[in-house]
């Protein structure tokens, strides 16, 4: 028998870095190590030191190969996922020159507005770039440091996405990927190249920015000595592209540019996120018409308050997080960093339908809810975009598949359930992001097309499937009710 090798995905994501030693032949998940991230800010700020995702690499990998038991020498290659959108400034040597802006730091949604409305409207912008500008995308983070913090942006010679910054650690060599540009507005998924009258209007020169590989499975360079020491890897190992962690996840799932869209997928992380692999452009204000990370497309819908506002409303009502029940009458928009999906960036939580009878039980099922309610609303506006109509019964009827840390959680599951009426997938990787960046180290490493490679290694994979349960349309329409009355003021309707 040839020894086995492995290779490294990498999933730097807003709480945690886990890195997946990965069996190169059959996907089998042999090890995953874990580090924390530390996210400060008040308001509306949300901030990490790129350092401090360097270090967590470096001790999930450590981590991954001590646990697997495996030497070095049977790793091949290494990719990176990483948090989309967040802005790394880096001056001329290389070190990060202030904090990175984080794809949930809502203080540049002026900024937003006014990018919206020097191109002539949202609908200027789908058709330029795939996505319109809200406080999320790079390109106004990029605007708010010029405006709030000159001299850091004067003194910027690059500028990177969290995923390409890891990469460029590992490599030596400054890339990123289709799918991860996507996300900045200042990347255009009409032309698969950067805008150069955007980044023009910006105040950026192509020169500040990384190439853009073919596809993040592509290798763009070996493991460097230096990284090579920090990491305990072999120096000279293939190192890929990389990518976003959600295009990474469509990687990790087998979807690619495939149309497959009878599978939509809800992530449930920091973010919750409701996107669909198609072939086709998507051209809807609506939603973030991103690429994937092979250059096709990825629709997607992100709201900003996920698990971590239910957890936060668990701990509030010091209740443990599957210690919920339906809400009832209660209705909690957990909006805690205010909202990207409905565009309220300057909102916050809103509980109504209080009684004397109401549980704490109630108030965290409340919370699931509301969370819940808020990316499942955008998954039929997803459908919409690929031209489906949601309220086809064959469409409703379609399968989604589960994945994030939330989808391990029986109560994150059942209110999905109940709320969707839709059977569901969990696959039996909770590791999607982590197991789609290792596809791209195969692939890198010489393994082919990473969404193929995934396919196969998926075809072993044992997941969870759960039959439809009845819809709960009186709940549904609650919270729609109550979010539409208390958006109307905010939204100006
Ligand atoms: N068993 C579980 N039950 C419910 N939620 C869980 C469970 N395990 C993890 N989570 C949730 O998953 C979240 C982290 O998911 P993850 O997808 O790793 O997030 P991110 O990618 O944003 O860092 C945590 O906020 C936590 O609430
Ligand atoms: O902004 C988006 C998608 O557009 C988020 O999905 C980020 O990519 C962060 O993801 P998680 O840390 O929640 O996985």
């Amino acid at each position: 028998m040839p020894p086995r090798t492995v290779v490294i995905g990498v999933d730097s994501s807003t709480q945690s870095t886990k890195a997946a030693v990965t069996d190169t032949g059959t996907g089998e998940l042999l090890a995953v190590g874990r580090a924390p991230h530390v996210v400060t800010g008040e308001g509306g700020a949300r901030e990490t030191d790129p350092e401090v995702w360097w270090l967590a690499l470096c001790d999930a990998v450590a981590a991954g190969l001590k646990e697997s038991g495996l030497s070095p020498s049977s790793v091949v290659g290494i990719a990176v996922a990483g948090q989309q959108h967040g802005l790394v400034t880096l001056d001329r040597a290389g070190r990060p020159l202030r904090p990175a802006l984080l794809w949930n730091d809502t203080r540049s949604a002026p900024q937003a507005a006014a990018l919206v409305a020097e191109l002539g409207g949202p609908e200027a912008w789908t058709a330029r770039t795939g996505t319109v500008p809200v406080a999320s995308m790079t390109a106004t983070k990029w605007r708010w440091l010029r405006e709030n913090d000159p001299a850091n942006a004067e003194a910027t010679a690059s500028v990177r996405l969290p995923h390409d910054f890891l990469t460029e650690r590992l490599a030596g060599v400054a890339a990123t990927d289709p799918g991860d540009a996507s996300g900045t507005c200042w990347y255009s998924t009409a032309t698969g190249a950067y805008d150069p009258d955007l980044l023009e209007r910006l105040g950026l020169s192509v020169s500040m920015l990384p190439e853009v590989a073919a596809t993040g499975g592509t290798r763009i360079g070996s493991l460097t000595d230096s990284a090579a020491e920090a990491l305990g890897l072999p120096a000279g190992i293939a190192v890929a592209a990389g990518t976003g962690d959600n295009m990474s996840a469509a990687v990790g799932l087998g979807l690619g540019g495939a149309g497959l869209l009878d599978h939509p997928v809800l992530s449930l992380g920091t973010s919750g996120t409701v996107f669909a692999a198609s072939r086709t452009r998507p051209a809807s204000t609506a939603l973030s018409g991103f690429a994937g990370a092979d250059g096709t497309y990825l629709p997607l819908a992100c709201t900003l308050n996920c698990t971590l506002a239910v957890d936060k409303v668990a701990s509030l009502l010091g209740l443990h997080r599957d210690d919920a029940t339906p809400g009832g009458e209660a209705v909690l928009l957990p909006y805690l960093d205010g909202e990207r999906t409905p565009d309220l960036p300057t909102s916050s939580g809103l509980l109504t339908g209080l009684r004397h009878d109401t549980t704490p039980q109630q108030l965290l099922g409340a919370a699931y809810e509301g969370a819940a309610f808020t990316v499942l609303r955008a998954l039929d506006e997803l459908l919409l975009a690929c031209g489906l109509d949601p309220a086809d019964p064959e469409v409703a009827g379609r399968p989604l598949r589960l994945i994030g840390g939330g989808a391990q959680g029986r109560t994150w599951v059942e209110t999905v359930r109940r709320l969707s009426g839709r059977p569901l997938i969990v696959p039996g990787s909770g590791e999607l992001v982590a197991l789609g960046a290792a596809a791209l180290a195969a692939s890198a490493a010489g393994g082919g097309d990473p969404v193929a490679v995934a396919a196969r290694w998926n075809e072993k994979s044992e997941d969870a499937e759960l039959p439809a349960s009845e819809r709960d349309t009186e709940t549904w329409e609650r919270i729609g009710s109550v979010l539409d009355r208390a958006s109307e003021p905010l939204l100006g309707g």
